[in-house]
């Protein structure tokens, strides 16, 4: 099969979900965020001081061009992989898209006390993850193949929605 990609705002749990969603499956996993920092050997926000945000951003699109031509892969993607219209149409090409969608008032609550996250260190994080919640859930929704709606969902659920939703996708004729 091609690859499974998994894209949401920070907090939606693709990380979390990703991991557990690959152990199911028996594929290989890989954190978009993750294999950067162990490319470059520094931290995301440290990539963000230097390069500023268009730099990492340049970086996640060689690391998503990389991973999307891996076969039996779960890729978990960091929160703004969307923002780039080449990112999108590689992984509307190359994977089986799902989308976690999670209420902005959740996203808050688990990101709240994380410091790795540089577009949340604002004086107003939860206004923050509105605007990019506003600008961003369109463009998920648009690249989406497949839309799990998390809320309170716990991890194991969010897997079992996501395989139930592949399934139904797998049986169903004329896909090309
Ligand atoms: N379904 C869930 N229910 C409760 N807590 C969750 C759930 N999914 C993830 N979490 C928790 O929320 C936090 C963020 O999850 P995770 O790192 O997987 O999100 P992410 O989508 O990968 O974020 P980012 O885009 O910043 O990498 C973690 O502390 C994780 O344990
Ligand atoms: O939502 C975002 O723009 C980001 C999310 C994280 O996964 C990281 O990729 C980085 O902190 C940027
Ligand atoms: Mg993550």
């Amino acid at each position: 099969m091609s690859c499974l990609i998994l894209i949401g705002m920070m907090g939606a749990g693709k990380t979390t979900v990703g991991k557990e969603l690959a152990r199911r499956r028996k594929l290989r996993f890989a954190d978009c965020d993750h294999e950067i920092v162990a490319r470059t050997g520094v931290t995301i926000p440290t990539i963000f001081e230097i390069e500023g945000e268009a730099g990492f951003r340049r970086r996640e699109t060689q690391m998503m061009d990389e991973l999307t031509l891996e076969p039996d892969i779960v890729i978990a993607t960091g929160g703004g992989v969307v923002i780039a219209p080449e990112n999108r149409a590689l992984m509307r090409e190359r994977g089986v898209v799902v989308y976690l969608n999670v209420p902005p008032q959740i996203l808050y609550e688990r990101t709240r006390h994380d410091r790795n996250r540089p577009l949340l260190q604002v004086e107003n994080p939860r206004q923050r993850i509105d605007e990019l919640y506003r600008q961003r859930d369109p463009l998920y929704r648009e690249v989406a193949h497949i839309i799990v709606d998390g809320g309170r969902t716990n991890p194991g659920t969010m897997v079992r929605l996501i395989e139930d939703a592949l399934k139904k996708r797998e049986q169903s004729t004329c896909r090309p």
